[in-house]
């Protein structure tokens, strides 16, 4: 009997966009996310009069995009979207972990959120403008 063999170049790759379940599931994502960032005193003020509709549309295509999904992010710089607002290093860490808590509760794993927190963690130093002196 002859064993069939499997060619690696046969092995359909998943992108991890794909692996959470596309669109409708960052969506909901990003949703969750901003809810907890403006729930946060912290953050809330930043986000005073911003357009959140058109704000998540962007968010969703960026994280789409660094999932590997078939979605260009056609939003602003990183840079010049948050210049002059003073962002702290700490009030980065704390977007990031509304993030995280974002995608946990949503059971996306580990191992996709280790993915995604390193690609946009990589954006911090186009974000932050201010060296928090206390952790
Ligand atoms: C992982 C870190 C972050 C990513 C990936 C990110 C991404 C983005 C994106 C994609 C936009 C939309 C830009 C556009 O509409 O053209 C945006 C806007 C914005 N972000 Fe961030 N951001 C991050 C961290 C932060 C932090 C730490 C704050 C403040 C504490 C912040 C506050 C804002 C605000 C207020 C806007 C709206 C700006 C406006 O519409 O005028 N972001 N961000």
């Amino acid at each position: 009997m002859t064993t069939p063999s499997v060619d690696q170049s046969d092995v359909l790759e998943v992108s991890d966009y794909q692996a959470v379940g596309g669109a409708p599931a960052i969506t909901a994502v990003v949703n969750r996310f901003y809810d907890l960032v403006v729930a946060d005193e912290q953050l809330a003020g930043y986000f005073e009069g911003v357009e959140m509709v058109r704000l998540k549309r962007h968010q969703v295509a960026l994280v789409s995009q660094v999932m590997g999904g078939p979605v260009e992010y056609e939003g602003r710089e990183l840079r010049a979207a948050h210049e002059g607002m003073g962002i702290s290093t700490d009030d980065f860490a704390v977007v990031v972990g509304h993030l995280v808590t974002a995608l946990t509760e949503a059971g996306v794993l580990a191992e996709i959120i280790g993915r995604v927190g390193v690609a946009l963690g990589g954006t911090e130093a186009d974000i932050v403008e201010v060296t928090s002196t206390q952790a």
